[in-house]
């Protein structure tokens, strides 16, 4: 066995010459760009990139070959960005897009707005609204769809919609229709959220026999449900919905899973209050625009981005993420409609606007995936 300090001094002359390698290829990496502006060609060469990633497979002993593909694809990503940097030092048009936003948004977040929410007075939306502005003027609509087609059609300034839970996760609908409608986040905020159980004034627990909320409620409060005997759980669009409905009811035995300012709203008591089966149980609201605005302070991003149906796919998407030391603070997948098992990726990421990786990142990750949307970047409110 060689000595330990042998080895590594064997590996440090190894080094050297892969940096002075690595050096002589991305000279000729500018050289190809300077190839590519002459004759008006994109830096990606997929079909290139596949041939050299094949070749150093069979250069190498089969148990390195994953090793090898590896590094020859990290090798082209650099020569990539590097390529990029040199062709158009000011990013893509969608660099150019948030820029233009970045300079058209005002300073301030606008304290008054028409402001589109599902479901009735009371909904956890309308007290995310609240946060959100100082002063709401708000239309309700029965669907989520409803909301984002208010704000696409300019009926709304703005909408809020919930995206995700801590206890339940992801609001699929929601996500779902990211896809089909054209939105921008210009803010999220994280709302605290404790369930009570609404009946009508004078009604025992003992007496209730059917219980309505949204699906979400209803998740959330799984364990308090299941100790409730004969009740049968029903789905309705929405708490508030579910509250307006108990009030209105003429039988006794309904109730709600609702905020407590639906309890004051619509009349009704508290049986149970803090049901939720998680103490700590935050929703996070998204506030959509129609138009891109970028206000200052965004230091989140949201993207949605479909990858290749192959092998390491989404493993060059993270890998972007990760050699720009940018982090992902969630990552959502829902299959594309019509397509078998194909999927798009929604990732949220923590990363200033005003941050040189940021627009590296939105100018080379349509490199990584074969589509990006770019949805946004805002700040949260707590
Ligand atoms: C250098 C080039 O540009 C890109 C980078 C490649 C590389 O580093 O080998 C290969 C293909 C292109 O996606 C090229 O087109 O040859």
């Amino acid at each position: 066995m060689e000595d330990l300090s042998q080895v590594r001094e064997e590996i440090d002359q190894i080094d050297d010459r892969i940096l002075s390698l690595f050096q002589r290829r991305m000279e000729c990496a500018d050289k190809v760009a300077a190839y590519k502006a002459a004759h008006g060609l994109p830096v990606l060469d997929r079909s290139r990139e596949r041939r050299v990633i094949e070749d150093s497979a069979a250069k190498v002993p089969p148990e390195l070959r994953s090793y090898a593909q590896v590094l020859m694809q990290l090798l082209m990503e650099a020569s990539r960005n590097r390529q990029h940097g040199l062709l158009d030092p000011e990013g893509n048009n969608v660099v150019r897009r948030i820029e233009s936003a970045v300079s058209a948004t005002p300073n301030l977040f606008p304290q008054d707005a028409f402001v589109a929410c599902q479901g009735v007075e009371g909904a956890y939306s309308q007290i995310a609204c609240d946060r959100i502005f100082h002063h709401a003027d708000i239309s309700f609509f029965d669907t989520f769809d409803g909301v984002f087609r208010a704000v696409e059609e300019g009926f709304c300034q703005y909408g809020v919609l919930p995206v995700e839970n801590s206890t339940a996760g992801s609001v699929n609908q929601v996500y779902d229709l990211m896809m089909r409608h054209n939105f921008s986040i210009v803010r999220t905020c994280r709302l605290k959220i404790d369930h009570n159980l609404l009946a009508k004034p004078g009604v025992g627990l003992e007496e209730i026999t059917d219980v309505y909320s949204h699906e979400q409620a209803i998740n959330q409060c799984h364990q308090f449900l299941s100790a409730l005997h004969g009740v049968t759980v029903h789905v309705v669009e929405n708490t508030a919905i579910a509250s307006q409905m108990v009030a209105r009811s003429e039988r006794p035995g309904v109730a709600a899973i609702a905020s407590s300012s639906c309890a004051e709203l619509y009349g009704l008591d508290p049986l149970a209050r803090d049901i939720q089966d998680k103490g700590n149980n935050y929703t996070r609201f998204a506030c959509i625009s129609k138009d891109l605005q970028v206000f200052p302070g965004a230091d989140r991003t949201s993207l949605m981005l479909v990858v290749s149906h192959r092998p390491g796919a989404l493993f060059h998407v993270l890998e972007k993420f990760y050699a720009l030391d940018i982090n992902i603070f969630k990552l959502e997948s829902r299959p594309i409609p019509d397509r078998d098992f194909e999927f798009m990726f929604y990732f949220d990421v923590d990363c200033p606007v005003a941050a040189p990786q940021f627009k590296e990142l939105i100018a080379t990750i349509g490199d990584a995936c074969e589509d990006m949307r770019y949805l946004g970047s805002y700040s949260e409110v707590v």
